[in-house]
C-alpha cells in the first residue's frame, strides 16, 4: 500500500489498449515511423499505430489507424505478441501485429517520418515501449549485439 491513500494511488490504472503493426517489407526491413509533434514522446520512433476505439478489434484499429496515419490499406494482421508498458502518462497494452501485405502509397498524414529499416535501428531515439519488439526481431533473426543506437 502507497504511503498516499486510496486517491491517488497508480497501480490501479486500466490499461489503455494500442494496436502496433510491424510492417515488414520483401527484404525483411521493418517500418518505423517519427511520433508527430504535439503529441506526447514527440520525435521518437515507434511502430506506426494507435489507441483502440470503443468496439474495434486490434485488427480493426490497426487498419484504421494505418490507413489514418498513413495513408495505406493493409492486408491481414497477424497477432505476434501483447506487452503492458507502464509509462507515467498512461499504462498501456500494446497488441504487435506484424503485416507482409499492405496497398497504396505511403503519405505521412500527420507530418511524421518514416523509415525501413533492419537491425540494428539507425533512427533514434526510439520510444521505450518499441525496444522490446527490437529484441524480439533480434532473437527471431538472430541478430547480435545492440538492436539500436541510444
Ligand atoms: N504506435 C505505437 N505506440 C506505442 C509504441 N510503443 C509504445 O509504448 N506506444 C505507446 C505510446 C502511446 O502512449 C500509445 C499510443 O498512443 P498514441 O497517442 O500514439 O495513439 P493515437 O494515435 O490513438 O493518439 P491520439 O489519437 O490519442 O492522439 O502507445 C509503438 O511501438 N507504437
Amino acid at each position: 500500500m502507497s504511503a498516499g491513500g486510496s486517491a491517488d494511488r497508480c497501480g490501479e490504472r486500466t490499461p489503455v489498449d494500442v494496436a502496433v503493426g510491424v510492417l515488414i517489407d520483401r527484404q525483411g526491413r521493418f517500418l518505423l515511423t517519427s511520433r508527430p509533434e504535439g503529441k506526447v514522446y514527440a520525435g521518437y520512433w515507434e511502430f506506426p499505430g494507435g489507441k483502440l476505439e470503443a468496439g474495434e478489434t486490434v485488427e480493426e484499429a490497426l487498419r484504421r489507424e494505418l490507413h489514418e496515419e498513413l495513408g495505406i490499406t493493409i492486408g491481414p494482421a497477424q497477432p505476434w505478441k501483447v506487452e503492458l508498458y507502464d509509462y507515467p502518462h498512461a499504462l498501456v497494452r500494446l497488441h504487435f501485429c506484424k503485416v507482409y501485405r499492405w496497398s497504396g502509397e505511403f503519405e505521412m498524414r500527420e507530418r511524421q517520418a518514416m523509415s525501413w529499416q533492419e537491425l540494428p535501428v539507425r533512427v533514434r531515439p526510439v520510444l521505450p515501449g518499441t525496444v522490446p519488439v527490437l529484441r524480439w526481431l533480434a532473437e527471431e533473426r538472430a541478430h547480435q549485439g545492440p538492436t539500436h543506437v541510444e
